[in-house]
């Protein structure tokens, strides 16, 4: 068996986290082991630069600068040691995030950031050329102004939940346009749908890849 890397992807508000729990449990049922994390965060030190990103203001160099710093310290000590142990590492949230939220929402060089993600996210898995990626990526689609309303009673905003409706429009772009560079790692989730719509589309994405067959065969 061999591990699998799955990330969430979504504007704030999508209703990435209704559904990463079920997910995992999922896996778990289907009898493999999960790690459960998220970006930016899963790990002390990144969890600490999660604060920073969310509260302090910064310029956008500094801001991606931080995100690849977490990103990378989680790669290190979480991800890569979960998929050597041939686990399911789910993440909420990876680098098309950073294109996303960085690249078209702050509008930061899209090539700069194609060379930190390589910087990043090569040399720590076992091949040294090998840059990782999720091997599927589940991105929740919703128009920015539905997720501005589901968010508007939900909490005190962060940083990034506090930006204008324009700035969502701009990330959802940022995401389609990832989705268009990937294809094959992207499933496109309608997420303008009754959450039990949602998961059925979710769960219908792990069926046709055949991930909880494979699962229930190998722990069988
Ligand atoms: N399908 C849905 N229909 C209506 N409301 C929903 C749906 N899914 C989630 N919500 C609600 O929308 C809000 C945002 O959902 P959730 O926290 O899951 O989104 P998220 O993508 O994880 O957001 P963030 O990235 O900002 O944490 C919550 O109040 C949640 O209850
Ligand atoms: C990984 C990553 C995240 N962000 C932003 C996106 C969100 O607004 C927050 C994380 O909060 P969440 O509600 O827990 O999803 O951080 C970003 O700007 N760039 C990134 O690479």
């Amino acid at each position: 068996m061999t591990g699998l890397f799955i990330s969430f992807e979504g504007i704030d508000g999508a209703g990435k986290s209704s559904h990463i729990e079920a997910l995992a449990q999922a896996f778990r049922d289907a009898g493999r082991s999960v790690t459960l994390t998220r970006e930016p965060g899963g790990t002390p030190l990144a969890e600490k630069l999660r604060q920073l990103l969310l509260h302090d203001a910064m310029d956008p160099l500094t801001e991606a600068l931080l995100v690849f710093a977490a990103r990378r310290d989680h790669m290190v000590q979480v991800i890569e040691p979960a998929l050597a142990r041939a686990e399911v590492v789910v993440s909420d949230r990876f680098t098309d995030a950073t294109f996303a939220y960085q690249g078209a929402g702050r509008g930061f060089d899209w090539n700069k950031l194609q060379i930190l993600e390589r910087m990043a996210q090569t040399g720590c898995a076992l091949e040294p050329d090998f840059m990782r990626e999720p091997d599927l990526t589940i991105w929740f689609d919703l128009p920015a102004a539905v997720a501005a309303q589901r968010l508007a009673t939900a909490r005190v905003p962060d940083r990034f939940e506090a930006q204008p409706q324009e700035f969502f429009a701009a990330v959802a772009a940022g995401y389609a346009r990832r989705c268009e560079e990937a294809p094959q790692r992207f499933a496109r989730i309608d997420a303008h749908q009754p959450r039990e719509a949602v998961w059925q589309q979710v769960a219908q994405v792990l069926q046709q890849r055949g991930y909880l067959q494979q699962a229930s065969g190998a722990a069988a």
